[in-house]
């Protein structure tokens, strides 16, 4: 059975991102649209809009062409988006690196992308640079924030000075690729995900008649832009809509209440480990809350008390949550504002051109029966384009009608409620970021005391997943110790995808194939 959208069809937004986004900035005028939150630099709509064309001449000057990709590798500041529409204003194609990224895998990120251009912030440039080295293929690493060319980089501030005319860039917003985060899918190492500047820009149409921002609502940035849930909720639909965007470079939990009271934020975007902190942590009764209207997580499971225990004790309509994944430019599923008892759980209803299908766990072939679990499928204007360069990769997650396989698993109430409970693919999520099994495997079996390694998610005491390494010792390293695979993992990867825990043990149960029978060591982990 096809669930359908029971909302009015939306149209395509076929137009390039910047237009889509930033068409009407002018007419925002004075209005504030990004604020530092850390400081007092405050951008206008007149500003954004004049500082992202001179920048893209200025990138266009430098030698950015239409089909370049330019990797973004920054913390959320007020330049982040200017950078992002100028980037794509020159018709590059950006790639999102997470700031934290070790240089191995930004380098990983840099060639699998083919990136030419690097735009980092100057306190990340000995990453950037160390990246590079390993990738290979970069013609310039340019700066956010130097105001001259300081250190021998282009820099974007400057740019502002330039009296070059914007370039004029023949993008085809079908097909054209405006963002390329990556994202592991399912299964397997990250890859490249091809989203048109089209199914990003008909995705806010879809979200926007539910989560209304507009001119005087006051949004706080605190979720990484460089990521699909922050690019679309806290950066594209608020700029589009006339809002302001406050912008913290990180979640620090006493900078991030003082930002709601000083700057009365009404709105706020989060991810479930800042749900729990609202609702458990003593530092909460300390600040001015009482500006916020509402609150929407996504990028992780919600735990229903939770939820209930968060907007109780800040007296607020019930935490309204968000299902989407990069691979769906993201999003599929919400909680409309102004649902009138929404039940506890769910992520919520299809957004409008939206199908969805809930296919049977035993035959991937055939629906499940009405009412009950199974994965997740979804089709509309959303869907990315694919993974980049890897055809098997797009096919294993998107069939031959269209259907996106989530991964996830759910079930839709009489009332056409989404619940996701459970997911059939391997990807952790710790707190909302994914980490891939595949690669902290790949990286344990070249640590010269491990024999073979599997990685699993478990729960920790405050419900969040973290990475778990089962590993077998080779035979002369009888002393290796929990404190070494950890210290070794941490050493390589992003703080967020460090083991967390780990266990010794004889062997990896694996199938007859080679292929790491997970689920043995779920069950092993539940018993
Ligand atoms: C703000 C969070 C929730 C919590 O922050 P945190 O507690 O500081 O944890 P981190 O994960 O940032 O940091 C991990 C580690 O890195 C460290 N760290 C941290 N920033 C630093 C630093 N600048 N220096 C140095 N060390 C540091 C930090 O201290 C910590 O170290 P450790 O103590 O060892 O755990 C953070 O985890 C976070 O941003 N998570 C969200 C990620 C996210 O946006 N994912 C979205 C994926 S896309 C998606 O799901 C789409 C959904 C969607 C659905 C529907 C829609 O309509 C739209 C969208």
């Amino acid at each position: 059975m096809v669930f359908r959208s029971e909302y009015e069809p939306v149209p395509a937004v076929s137009l390039p991102i910047h237009e889509a986004v930033l068409g009407r900035a002018a007419e925002h005028g004075d209005a504030p649209a990004l604020i530092d939150g850390t400081g007092d630099l405050t951008l206008t709509y007149a500003q954004v809009d004049t500082f992202h064309r001179r920048i893209a001449a200025g990138l266009a000057e430098a030698g950015v062409r239409k089909g370049d990709v330019l990797a973004l590798h920054s913390p959320n500041t007020v330049l982040f988006p200017v950078a992002f529409y100028a980037a794509t204003r020159a018709g590059a194609s950006v790639t999102t690196v997470h700031p934290l990224a070790t240089p191995e895998e930004f380098a990983k990120q840099l060639r699998d992308s083919s990136a030419r251009w690097i735009v980092t912030v100057s306190p990340l440039l000995g990453a950037a640079r160390r990246a590079a080295d390993l990738a290979g293929g970069i013609e310039e690493i340019l700066v956010c924030d130097q105001a001259d060319r300081a250190e021998g980089h282009l820099s974007l501030q400057a740019m502002l000075a330039t009296t070059t005319p914007e370039p004029f860039v023949d993008i085809d917003p079908d097909e054209d690729i405006a963002a390329l985060p990556y994202s592991s899918g399912t299964t397997g190492v990250p890859k490249g995900v091809m989203l048109t500047h089209t199914s990003i820009a008909t995705n806010l149409a879809q979200l926007e008649p539910f989560i209304p921002m507009g001119p005087g609502d006051r949004i706080l940035a605190v979720l990484p832009f460089f990521h699909i849930y922050g690019l679309t909720a806290l950066m594209n639909a608020p700029l589009r809509q006339g809002a302001t965007v406050v912008v913290l470079p990180r979640f620090e939990l006493d900078q991030f209440l003082a930002a709601i009271e000083k700057h009365r934020i009404n709105g706020l975007y989060v991810a479930p480990p800042i749900v729990l902190a609202l609702a458990k942590h003593p530092a909460v009764a300390d600040y001015d809350l009482s500006s916020l209207e509402y609150i929407v997580s996504a990028a992780a499971p919600l735990d229903a008390s939770l939820a209930e225990a968060c907007s109780a004790r800040l007296k607020l309509p019930p935490v309204r949550q968000a299902y989407g994944m990069t691979e769906l430019s993201p999003g599929t599923h919400v909680v409309p504002l102004d649902a009138v008892n929404p039940p506890p759980g769910a992520v919520g209803k299809l957004l409008p051109s939206t199908e969805m299908r809930i296919l049977s766990l035993d035959d991937p072939a055939r629906d499940a029966e009405p009412g009950t679990e199974g994965e997740v499928a979804i089709r509309g204007p959303q869907v990315m384009k694919g993974y980049l360069g890897r055809p098997d990769a797009t096919a294993a997650m998107i069939d031959t009608d269209g259907w996106v396989h989530t991964g996830d698993i759910g079930r839709v109430d009489g009332n056409g409620w989404l619940f996701v409970v459970d997911r059939v693919k391997e990807l952790i999520k710790y707190k909302g970021f994914q980490v891939a099994p595949a690669e902290l495997e790949a990286l344990l079996l070249t640590h010269e005391g491990v024999a073979d390694a599997a990685v699993i998610g478990v729960y920790d005491e405050d419900g969040n997943e973290v990475p778990k390494a089962y590993v077998v010792r080779q035979p002369h390293a009888a002393d290796l110790s929990a404190d070494d695979i950890i210290g070794f993992v941490a050493g390589h990867v992003a703080p967020y995808k460090k083991i967390r825990r780990v266990e010794f043990v004889d062997g990896v149960p694996r199938a007859a194939s080679g292929k790491i029978l997970r689920r043995e060591l779920r069950e092993r982990e539940n018993t």
